[in-house]
């Protein structure tokens, strides 16, 4: 027994560590490359400064093409054409096949609520979401946080709670309130602070600290904008609470989704993008504005305020519009009963309205996507009481940009060129990121890395990254668009469920 043993042992340990190679190797090549433990404190998964991506799918700015890129210090070195096939100054090459290689997302409507609201979102939450949803680039709303962004004090309140914080890159909008926008030293402090645009509502904000503007406030603010050639990004909606409206919200009842929606109609959109363009009129070449820009968030209405947004575009107003994935996914029809997770301002509308904004994207009279990714705490969504009229406003949704966006757009004939476009390399040119947007020589390295044809279910086992993932009103359903691997500026931030250890995003200030 004992000889026996001892003839067999060699030949299986032999046998043992030929599987244990084989099983190595296989498990690099699913890998696609080594793995190396890293220490705390590292800012990328994949730790070379210098290396290639390849695919057999990569959207550059020539278009889609088979082949790689090469990676330096953080930038875009060369690009080769032809799958295989590298520079001669080939260190280290990840292979990724046919995954879609694309430029990171830009999403320029988020609501990351630091400092002050933390509990319900925050700069390590909400770029971590951002991050594993390949948007590599965020730019944060001047509210809900505590202080609101309003004057370079509170700007330096938000860089100083950002540090050592933020996963992907971050911009931040400042805030037009009536305040600064009589006083415009303020507003210009804050400008020179590095704010790439200021935001204001022509309706109540919901945050005490955010107070609305009218159209004379904007005018005054959009005579300092001009100066700097930044954005002012409005909510367009102005309150034209009529009697039949105000009865309405008495009597209809708060758990069913169209007695919220009767209470702000397309008409509001209307009204506001209504004064705006009056004003829009003077950002022409040669006009008293020129210099100034005018961009309408969250367009929801695609009728009549979508209308007087081309007419004033034709004109050559320099006026532009995003709107929001849940526009284009949602209808109010098919909103359950008491389920506020879908309660935003302006409202969802019905299919027809859906539809027609889904042409509007693809004629490209809408700009740009963006997700106002705008959460709140679970009580104040009032999901146990299903309550529309009372629960907070606002969609929970950033990490699923790329999916649901992808989900609902192919089946409208949305390309994946169109897609990156509306991404990021509008959003980009919009809000004045140089070198990003876009897979050239010489941008940023801000990469995602997913497979469009894979299908995921958003269900409890799925690693949701958002503070509360409760409040998503994607949650629970079937997606397509997976995201693999992202990279910010060089570094592997995100990849295969993980993060990075370390936050080494950056601030993105205007100069
Ligand atoms: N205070 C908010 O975050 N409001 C947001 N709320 C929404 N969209 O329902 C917004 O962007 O208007
Ligand atoms: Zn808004
Ligand atoms: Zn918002």
């Amino acid at each position: 027994m004992d000889k026996l043993l001892w003839r067999v042992l060699p030949l299986s340990t032999l046998l043992i560590s030929f599987a244990l190679f084989f099983y190595l190797h296989n498990s690099n090549n699913a890998e696609l490359y080594p793995i190396i433990k890293l220490a705390e404190g590292e800012c990328s998964l994949f730790p070379y400064d210098h290396y290639w991506i390849s695919s057999k799918r990569i959207l550059t700015s020539q278009g889609i093409i088979s082949g790689s890129v090469e990676i330096n210090e953080g930038k875009i070195a060369s690009i080769v054409e032809g799958y295989g096939k590298q520079g001669s100054s080939v260190q280290q090459v990840i292979d990724y096949g046919d995954a879609f290689i694309m430029p990171g997302l830009i999403d320029v409507h988020v609501h990351l609520d630091e400092p002050g609201r933390t509990e319900w979102e925050g700069f390590v939450t909400g770029t971590r979401a951002a991050a594993a949803g390949g948007v590599t680039t965020v730019v944060d709303m001047p509210l809900n946080n505590h202080p609101t962004t309003v004057s370079k004090e509170t700007l330096e309140l938000k860089l100083e709670a950002a540090e050592n914080k933020i996963y992907v890159d971050v911009g931040f909008w400042g805030g037009l309130i009536p305040e600064n926008a009589q006083n415009t030293s303020i507003l210009e402090g804050l400008l020179d602070a590095g704010v790439l645009g200021v935001k204001s509502f022509m309706c109540p904000s919901g945050i005490n600290d955010f107070p609305m503007t009218t159209i004379e406030h904007i005018k005054e603010g959009l005579s300092v904008l001009a100066k700097y050639k930044r954005p002012l990004v409005v909510h367009s909606e102005i309150q034209q609470d009529s009697k039949s409206n105000l009865e309405l919200k008495g009597n209809g009842d708060p758990h069913a989704y169209n007695t919220y929606l009767v209470t702000r109609p397309p008409s509001w959109e209307e009204a506001a993008i209504k004064e705006l363009v009056d004003v829009t009129k003077d950002t022409r070449i040669g006009g008293t504005l020129e210099g100034a820009h005018v961009h309408i968030v969250h367009l929801s209405d695609s009728s009549a305020s979508l209308d007087l947004i081309k007419e004033a575009k034709r004109r050559g107003d320099s006026i532009s519009v995003e709107t929001a994935p849940h526009y284009l996914t949602f209808s109010s029809e098919e909103i359950p009963d008491r389920d506020t997770r879908y309660k935003c301002s302006p409202p969802i509308r019905d299919a027809l309205n859906k539809e027609k904004l889904w042409e509007a994207v693809l004629d490209g009279h809408i700009d740009l996507l963006s997700s106002d990714h705008s959460p709140t705490v679970p009580e104040l969504k009032l999901l146990k009481e299903g309550d529309f009229l009372k629960a907070w406003g606002g969609i929970s949704s950033l990490q699923f940009d790329l999916p649901v966006t992808w989900s609902s757009g192919k089946k409208h004939g949305l390309t994946l060129e169109q897609l990156s476009l509306l991404w990021s390399q509008k959003p980009a040119t919009f809000a004045g990121l140089e070198s990003k947007g876009a897979i050239a020589i010489g941008n940023h390295a801000d990469i995602v890395v997913w497979q469009p044809e894979v299908e995921f279910d958003l269900d409890d086992d799925y690693p949701v990254f958002l503070k509360h993932p409760s409040l998503s009103a994607y949650m629970g359903r079937r997606l397509s668009g997976k995201v693999l691997d992202t990279f910010v500026r060089g570094n592997l931030v995100f990849k295969d469920g993980k993060h990075a250890p370390a936050a080494c995003g950056v601030p993105i200030l205007a100069k």
